[in-house]
Order: C-alpha cells, then structure tokens, then sequence
C-alpha cells in the first residue's frame, strides 16, 4: 500500500530539514587570515608583491601638552629602546575598557581585563582594505546570490564597509574578555573584524562560537611576525581567553553591508547551491503537498529587527544557511516572506508582527495563524481555497517527529529542523547575549523565520518553469527574471 500523504510529506520535509542542516554545516560563521610582515601592498596594482619594509604606524593624541601626536610602528624591535619607550607610552595612554550589560557601560576587570583608545584620538595607516582583507571576508561570509535590485537596495551585488572601531590592549597577566556578543550597531552591520597587529604574546585566543561549533584564532606564537585577522557574523558569541606573556594589541572594526551595491561585482548563481537541486526536485514531486502548503524554517543566525527599518532589511541581511535558503526558494519562483519571533516578553511583538516561539506552537488554526503572524501570502485567494481542503485527521500524525519540529496548522506545515529551532537562551553559556561590547543601542539580535507558501503542483510547477527559463535565458543564473520582486511585508 503506498503511504498515506501525510506520512509521505513527513518524510521529504525530513529530507529537505536534512539537506538545509547540511548546508548550515558547510556555512562559513567565522574566517581569518594572516599577513607575513613581508607582504607588501603595492598601491598601484592593488596587489601583495615584493618584500619592501612592511610596519603598521599608529598615531594618538598625546596626553602630554608639550607634544601633540605621539607615534609607534610595529614591530617594536626588543633592542629598540626608542620604540619600546614609544610602546610604553601607548600603554599608558590607554584607559580600561568597560562592556555593556543591562544598558550600562560596566568597568569589571573580572569580565573583561583590557586597556582601549577610542578611535578619534588615534588612526593608523593600517587599512584591512590594502590587504584584501575585506575582500577575503566578502567572498566567504556574504558570497552575493542576491542581486540587490530584487530587494530594492539598488543593482548589482553589495559592498563591505570595515569602520575602524577602537584599538585595544589585552596584556599579561590575566587579560580577557568573557563571552560576550558584539552589541549590533544597526540592520547593515553583519559583523566584526579583528586585526591583531604584530607583538610577541602568549594566550590570548579568540574563541568564536555559533550554534555548537567552535572557531578558535590563536596567534600568539606566531604573531610577532605577522599581522593576523579574524572575522565573524555579529551575533556570534566569542571571547578572548587570557593573555599569560606579553601584550595582544588589537584594531577592532564593525562591518557594515554598504547600500550602494556594486554592479559590477559577479552574482553567484544560487543553482550551485546544494539546497537548489533538493528544493527543486522537492517542488517537482506531484505527491509533495499537491494541495500546497506553508513552510516555515526558523533562521540559523539572528537579525537586528527592533524596528521597522530593521525588520525590512533582514532578507537584505540574511546570512549563512538562511541567504541559501531564501534564495533558492526565490530563485524557484516562489516568494518567501520573513517573519521576526520575538521573546515572550517582547512588548514589541504586536507591533512587528513577531510571535514567540511558544505561542508559534500553541496555535490551533490557519485562520489564527495567520492573524497572528500577520501573513502576507504570495497566494491569490483561490489558491488559499485549494489549500484548505486537507484532512483534519492528519494533524496528529504531522506532529513533532524525531525532534524535527514538524509541526502542523489545519493546511499548514511549519518545518523546524533541528540546527533551525528557535535558539534557545541556553545556547549561550552563561547566557552571553546579556553581555555587548559597548552599551546597549537601538538595536538587538532577535529570531526570524522564513515562510514560504507551496501553491498546488501545477501552479508551482509553471512558476518553477517560469523561473528557471528566465534564468537560462538571461544567461546568467542569479535569480534571473524570476518573479517580482522579493515580499517582506
Ligand atoms: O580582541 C579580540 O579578539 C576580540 C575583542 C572583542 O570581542 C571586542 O572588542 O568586542
Ligand atoms: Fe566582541
């Protein structure tokens, strides 16, 4: 006997929860780098060539009224007293550096031992730019598979923005910063950059975090002869681990996404993306929800959506796993909408549409759903009416399976998967999101979902066709002439 329908959706969701977990175990949270102190930036071609006396200068405003800048260039030489006396005046002109928490700026040398300069009293001729630093961190924590045009941002592809932050000293002994999450500093800002300038230190890793997997940075040995560089999405949790011997200087920059795109950047073709193939053959199965459905995935990474602005640049802003599979529904013909699911005790949440996770679950009806999440379907009416006609009966078999978080609404399926339930506060030892590097701003990570809304076999099928032969006809993969424009309301 072939398997009822129900059961028969369970187990291809299943294999679609797999294949996004999948993707999300290739998906890049953290990336670094070295630059060997013989690399050598030539301003003209914009390439690295030749070994021609690499240093990095660092100029701040003294404090002393009889001089007005001071200046170090590193490496600082053990044999060179001028530059170690110019060394030890940096020191002392650093102060300590505080953390936010609870909205306060908080000095507690428990938490965080390090000294800082703010960054309009020094500048240095350091730029991760020259390096190809921003360029290294674009191709693998933003590959581009959405032009930005589909998501009105403009054409082409986006840019990258590293925004000197602060310059920090984490000495010997016990310098450190515990787990912490950088405080966002708006919905463009998707990261950080660290760029730890030459000096002899032991200890001193960054240990970076998301989802259960773990990045360690340990330049310590190595750094006296480089200049090493590490960055990572914004709501990774990560600290420095103690500084046991000499001193670990740093530059910190924010990332931004700029909203000027850059046409002439390549877009990648989502059709490369191992999800693509899945979701496809997934949408060309006639036994996959012939009446159609709603899918829902809970976001790997979190999103700065406290307000409006932010809510509606979150697809702009997706991430990882959840860029993938954003666009390879988009690309599929489809219109997937975002959703932000925000803590019960949001008093936001009525107003941003945001549902928490518990409620989510607790929802009996379409109808009630749909009021609750305030859901835009890409659908006509007519298509809803064809949804309708599922089984009741069917709910119970539909439900919670092998901790896949399957879950079901009269003719609706929300799919969790396991690296895609909602994140829960536990995720972070100690619960680091409580801890920012700055006070807190307008702006704090929340959870979103994904929904996309399957319509019946046939109409998903010529939408299928639709997308991909505008795709293939304009030669270039991308999203190609796939539908209008991407829904976020
Ligand atoms: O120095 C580092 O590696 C990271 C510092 C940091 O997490 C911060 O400044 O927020
Ligand atoms: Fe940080």
């Amino acid at each position: 006997m072939a398997p009822s329908k129900s059961k028969f959706d369970i187990e291809l969701l299943k294999q679609l929860s797999s294949a996004i977990d999948g993707e999300a175990v290739t998906a890049d949270f953290a990336c670094g780098g070295l630059i060997p102190l013989t690399a050598h930036h030539d301003k003209n071609i914009g390439s690295m060539a030749g070994l021609v006396n690499p240093s990095v200068t660092l100029r701040w405003d003294s404090s002393d009224n009889q001089i007005a800048v001071s200046k170090v260039t590193f490496p600082v030489q053990s044999d060179d007293e001028v530059a170690n006396a110019a060394f030890n005046a940096l020191l002392d002109r650093c102060q300590p550096a505080t953390f936010g928490a609870d909205g306060k700026d908080v000095l507690d040398e428990t938490y965080r031992k390090a000294g800082k300069l703010d960054n309009e009293i020094f500048c240095t001729d350091f730029h991760p730019h020259d390096y190809g630093i921003v360029d290294a961190v674009q191709q693998i924590l933003l590959p581009s598979t959405v032009p930005v045009e589909k998501l009105g941002l403009g054409t082409g592809s986006y840019g990258i923005r590293a925004e000197l932050y602060k310059l920090n000293v984490y000495s010997a002994p016990s310098g450190k910063f515990h787990a912490h999450v950088d405080t966002p500093r708006g919905p463009q800002q998707f990261g950080s950059l660290v760029v730890c300038l030459p000096y002899a230190h032991e200890g001193g890793t960054l240990r970076v975090k998301h989802r259960g997997q773990t990045t360690d940075f340990a330049w310590g040995e190595r750094n006296s002869q480089s200049v090493n560089w590490a960055a990572f999405f914004g709501d990774c949790e990560h600290e420095v681990l103690e500084v046991t011997k000499g001193h670990r200087v740093t530059l910190t920059y924010n990332l931004y996404r700029t909203s000027t795109a850059n046409p002439a950047r390549q877009v990648a073709d989502p059709e490369h993306l191992p999800l693509y193939g899945k979701v496809k053959t997934l949408l060309e199965n006639r036994a996959f929800l012939p009446g159609g459905g709603t899918l829902g995935f809970f976001c790997n990474h979190q999103y700065a959506h406290t307000h409006d602005a932010g809510r509606k640049s979150i697809p702009a802003a997706f991430k990882g796993v959840d860029l993938a599979v954003f666009t390879t529904f988009h690309s599929l013909g489809l219109k997937p909408a975002v959703r932000p699911v925000l803590k019960d005790d949001s008093h936001q949440a009525p107003v941003w549409g945001g549902l928490s996770v518990e409620e989510l679950f607790k929802l009996k009806s379409v109808n009630e759903f749909n009021e609750r999440m305030k859901v835009t379907c890409a659908q006509e009416e007519d298509e809803d009416e064809e949804m309708s006609n599922e089984d009741e009966d069917e709910d119970e078999e539909m439900s919670d399976e092998d901790g896949y978080g399957l879950d079901r609404y009269g003719d609706r399926t929300i799919v969790g998967t396991k690296m895609h339930g909602i994140m829960p506060n536990d995720e972070y030892e100690e619960d680091a999101s409580t801890y920012g590097n700055q006070a807190e701003l307008d702006w704090s990570f929340s959870a979103a979902t994904i929904l996309v809304v399957i319509p019946p076999y046939t109409e998903r099928v010529r939408r299928l066709t639709r997308a991909t032969a505008g795709a293939i006809a304009k030669g270039s993969g991308g999203v190609g002439s796939s539908p209008d424009p991407i829904q976020i309301e």
